[in-house]
């Protein structure tokens, strides 16, 4: 299978022959090209890595030539949909858009389920994790990475009571970065805990084996605790346990990555709260990486809130470093994430990231003022926490005491804590001494193993095991009859590669829409008004997913999302030609010959001179470098003076450029030169062309001009429709 950007990535033909499927590579890759001045176009970047081949650049691009730079750091979009099939073309679009790092959410409770899970049953918020999804999905990004032409690592979860089972299999079917932390089993999903430090030992040394970089769950207190900013001490001693632990059972420190998240958000002073967080992590643990991630405690349902804080968060990122910038959903505050909220999420971090390149150059950090009061301050509270563990008998007595997430900032203590019982929790009871005879037929585990002197290694006795002879993997397809993605396919095959679609945010023609409405009502009652809005436009289950007060009384603006109940035949659609552009030379050509000379302005009371500049000066492509000659009579040109000047210059054409559509003023003025040329007799010898953001060719033409240009186009675009309406004019 080969990926045409022109094609849609085929799910049946993906899940053919994934029995015979094997990972190309295994272990994480670093992005290629790091830390070396990189130009491209007009700018030279110091915090960039290698170019994809094919992307999605920002929309900003425009102004700079489409370029479309790589930050140095992997980027990392997070997916929870449920249904893998229906998250394998956000990955694909992930992937355009610069991330190269795919994390898909466990389905709820899988921590919980002590063995590994089979086929492909619809998770709920997040996906069962099963070795189908996985090779299923590592499938598809061998096939996105070789598209857009870099690496894709491929991540999941090693945690829960399966965790050495899992990690058993991500190893096998070549997962490359994994969760794997035991405290998190401990804290957030009441494992015993000396199961999971157990199982921690197999898992890790089984990741170390497979070269699967770590990320460890110290972000889960700054998401639970009920004031994230009084835990920074001891995320930084659940961050040496588990680091620690980790090197001990054998993981490299290069893939170690510490999961960094900055505690607040505004109106919390946040960049003074978590700047000497950062720091002080990267004193305290500089032999690893760093995964830094937006702080999900403090968002809510205004997504545009969450790119402000996302943003913020990766100025700290850009001020101190991040060897992988996580990115999480603008609207993780209101939903499972629609697919292009994953790419804003990820284009938030593109775009502050390469924004932002190169700024420690200029701004350095100073540590001599509180900033370093307060690193040292906090590696001390954290030192203290580590002593006083220490004193109670160690990790597991401090968890039983509830020292992890208490509320205070440590000294303090609110005895809000989690606590857990070292003779309880999920688990409990099951974990055995190994009798002396024990015996392992692996070749890669943890601990004592009583291997017979026959055998240069354990495995031999079974003459390799599944790391050593991949045909000793066992494969299961389907479980259930119904729950699996190929009856899902039955399902939406109306929607699958045919004519028809639906609007969609999750799943294949889920049909859901969003819809942004002002109301002049206060919020509760705009609430409702709201959605009776929404019912009137025919939308099924009308919900609100996000309110924001504008005044008490004068207003409130509604976000509401709905299902429609059609779908749209793109065969009926009358879908106007794309206009072919002349190429340079032709038109250079044409107009040597028979040279035209425009006049030109932005109309009415209107000041916008960039767009029109750039259509007519050669600097940026206009319309001046195919050698049109043009008069520019400046902004706010009355109609009356721009064809007075073509008549006196006997201009081939008029170009306007109007921006302001208040009242729409940008039409009127339009009909009104229009009418003028006519008026003076010169409508037959005069084209006449409006640009503007605003403005499309349907909207000029309907007013009576030759041709409208809108946001995106180019003086080719204007210097190729006058010659060949010119050719037209002159038949
Ligand atoms: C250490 C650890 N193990 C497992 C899981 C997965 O959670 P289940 O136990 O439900 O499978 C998590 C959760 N956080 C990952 C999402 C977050 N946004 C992140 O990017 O870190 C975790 O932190």
């Amino acid at each position: 299978m080969k990926l045409e950007p022109n094609k849609k990535l085929d799910i049946k033909e993906l899940l053919k022959d994934l029995d015979k499927y094997e990972p190309k590579r295994r272990g994480w890759h670093w992005r290629d090209g790091k830390n070396e001045p990189r130009k491209i176009g007009d700018f030279e970047y110091h915090e960039t890595s290698e170019s994809l081949k094919k992307s999605v650049p920002l929309p900003g691009s425009r102004g700079f030539g489409y370029i479309d730079p790589q930050p140095d750091c992997v980027i990392t979009t997070e997916i929870a949909s449920g249904r893998f099939e229906d998250d394998i073309r956000r990955m694909r679009m992930a992937a355009w858009h610069g991330a190269d790092h795919i994390m898909v959410i466990r389905t709820a409770g899988q921590s919980h389920i002590d063995s590994l899970l089979e086929g492909t049953n619809q998770g709920i918020g997040g996906i069962m994790v099963t070795r189908k999804q996985v090779r299923a999905s590592r499938k598809a990004c061998d096939l996105i990475e070789e598209e857009v032409g870099r690496p894709i690592n491929f991540h999941s979860y090693i945690s829960g009571v399966a965790g050495p089972d899992i990690a058993v299999m991500f190893a096998e079917e070549g997962i490359n970065g994994a969760h794997q932390d035991p405290q998190y089993n401990v804290l957030y999903r009441n494992v015993n805990m000396v199961r999971s430090f157990c199982d921690a030992c197999e898992a890790k040394k089984i990741m170390a084996w497979a070269d699967i970089l770590q990320i460890d769950g110290a972000h889960n207190a700054n998401a639970t605790a009920m004031q994230a900013w009084k835990v920074m001490p001891e995320l930084m001693v659940q961050h040496a346990i588990n680091s620690m632990f980790s090197r001990k059972v054998g993981i490299k420190p290069e893939n170690i990555a510490l999961s960094t998240v900055p505690p607040t958000a505004p109106p919390a002073p946040c960049m003074r709260l978590d700047l000497p967080y950062a720091v002080a992590l990267r004193d305290l643990f500089r032999e690893y990486k760093m995964r830094a991630q937006q702080n999900t405690k403090y968002m809510e349902s205004d997504t545009r809130e969450a790119a402000v804080t996302h943003t913020m968060n990766m100025m700290i990122s850009r001020l101190t470093s991040a060897d992988i910038q996580s990115t999480i959903t603008p609207d993780e505050g209101r939903n499972v994430p629609w697919h292009y909220n994953n790419i804003a999420g990820v284009m938030t971090a593109k775009q502050s990231l390469t924004g932002m390149d190169g700024l420690r150059e200029m701004v350095k950090l100073d540590r001599e003022g509180p900033l370093g009061k307060d690193v040292r301050e906090l590696k001390e509270r954290a030192i203290l926490f580590m002593e006083e563990m220490l004193e109670v008998g160690g990790f597991f007595k401090a968890v039983q005491e509830g020292f992890f997430i208490d509320s205070g900032k440590y000294p303090e203590r609110n005895g809000d804590g989690i606590a857990r019982e070292i003779e309880g929790g999920i688990g409990y009871g099951f974990v055995y001494e190994r009798d002396e005879d024990y015996f392992a037929p692996v070749s890669v585990h943890y601990g004592y193993n009583n291997i017979p002197k026959q055998f240069k290694k354990a495995s031999d006795a079974i003459g390799g095991d599944t790391f050593e002879d991949r045909s000793k993997i066992v494969y299961i397809d389907e479980l259930d009859e119904n729950d699996n993605v190929n009856k899902r396919l039955e399902e939406s095959e109306k929607y699958y590669d045919t004519n028809l679609v639906k609007p969609e945010v999750e799943w294949r023609a889920d049909g859901t829409v969003l819809l942004s409405i002002f109301l002049p009502l206060d919020e509760r009652t705009a609430e409702f008004a709201a959605i009776k809005c929404g019912e009137k436009m025919g939308l099924d289950d009308v919900t609100v997913v996000h309110k924001q007060c504008m005044h008490p009384s004068e207003g409130t603006y509604v976000e509401l999302k709905g299902k429609v109940n059609f779908d749209i035949d793109v065969t009926e659609l009358v879908i106007p030609e794309k206009v072919e552009v002349l190429s340079q030379a032709e038109i250079r050509k044409d107009i040597q010959d028979k040279p035209i000379f425009v006049v030109a302005a932005t109309v009415g009371q209107d000041e916008h001179s960039v767009g029109m500049k750039e259509t007519l000066d050669i600097k940026h492509g206009g319309i001046e470098g195919f050698g049109i000659k043009y008069e520019y009579l400046g902004t706010s040109c009355p109609v009356e003076k721009l064809v007075d000047a073509a008549i006196e210059t006997k201009a081939d054409a008029i170009l306007i450029s109007t921006i302001i559509t208040h009242d729409d003023v940008h039409v009127k003025n339009m009909k009104k030169i229009n009418d003028l040329c006519i008026e003076k007799g010169i409508r037959d010898k005069v084209m006449i062309v409006c640009g503007g953001t605003q403005v499309n060719n349907e909207i000029a033409t309907e007013a009576g001009l030759d041709a409208g240009f809108g946001r995106g186009s180019h003086g080719i675009d204007v210097a190729s429709f006058l010659v060949k309406k010119r050719r037209e004019m002159n038949k």
